[in-house]
């Protein structure tokens, strides 16, 4: 049987890990350590997306009822930021799990000899942590991480990155995410997107983004 795909890269947390309850965690560890109050569950997944400084930065300004720009201005960040970062690094793996069907799926894909990777706009020094701690790095072919390149999701360069690395037509990949930014990120690369519903879409159904499929698990990659 000819596979229809060489390359599937992915998108991390919220299509292959539900990794929101212990950044949660790692955010309130950090809040409560400068008298702040705490975020809710709810919030985190809204804010999950554009990589977990960012995400704390939006999570300082809620819980310090301040912007999001006197937050990145504010002289006491690198301090807060090196708080969360030992919080993350101690919370990774305790209470995030794959979804469904990733590990089988992965699995069989690379026993077909398809190319797999993952493009997340989390930072490689969380994504190293995460991966390692669902045993996840032995199918993967290469990671690109949110500060891998000079840019991040929505800009096509880690699509591109892959395609170029694996030497594979855009035809012949495919980029599997749950949000917004993902969907945006493979049109801009010019590959086809199929999305995942049970991810974070900040708060939106991932219908309205317009993927070429939306899948109920990752088993729909091997049944084609
Ligand atoms: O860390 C984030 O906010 C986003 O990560 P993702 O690109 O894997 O969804």
């Amino acid at each position: 049987m000819s596979l229809p795909y060489d390359l599937v890269m992915f998108d991390l947390d919220g299509t292959l890990i539900a990794t929101a309850p212990e950044i949660c965690d790692a955010v309130n560890d950090t809040l409560r350590r400068f008298d702040l109050v705490d975020v809710s569950l709810q919030q985190v997944n809204d804010w999950i997306g554009h990589g977990t400084a960012a995400l704390l930065v939006q999570a300082l300004a809620s819980s310090g009822g301040v912007s999001v720009a006197s937050v990145r201005m504010s002289e006491t960040l690198p301090a807060i930021a090196a708080e969360f970062d030992s919080h993350y690094q101690r919370r990774c793996g305790t209470r995030s799990h794959l979804y469904p069907q990733v590990r089988e799926t992965l699995t069989t894909l690379k026993a077909q000899g398809v190319k797999l990777a993952v493009v997340t706009n989390k930072e490689s020094r969380y994504t190293q942590t995460v991966l390692d701690a669902h045993q996840l790095m032995p199918l993967l072919d290469w990671v690109v991480s949110g500060d891998t390149l000079s840019t991040k999701k929505p800009d096509p360069a880690g699509i591109l990155a892959c395609l170029d690395k694996f030497d594979v037509a855009r035809t012949r990949a495919l980029f599997v995410g749950d949000s917004s930014i993902d969907v945006a990120t493979a049109r801009n690369a010019g590959v086809p997107v199929w999305a995942l519903p049970y991810g974070y879409n900040m708060g939106h159904p991932i219908e309205g983004c317009g993927p070429d499929r939306v899948i109920a698990d990752c088993s729909a990659l091997i049944s084609i």
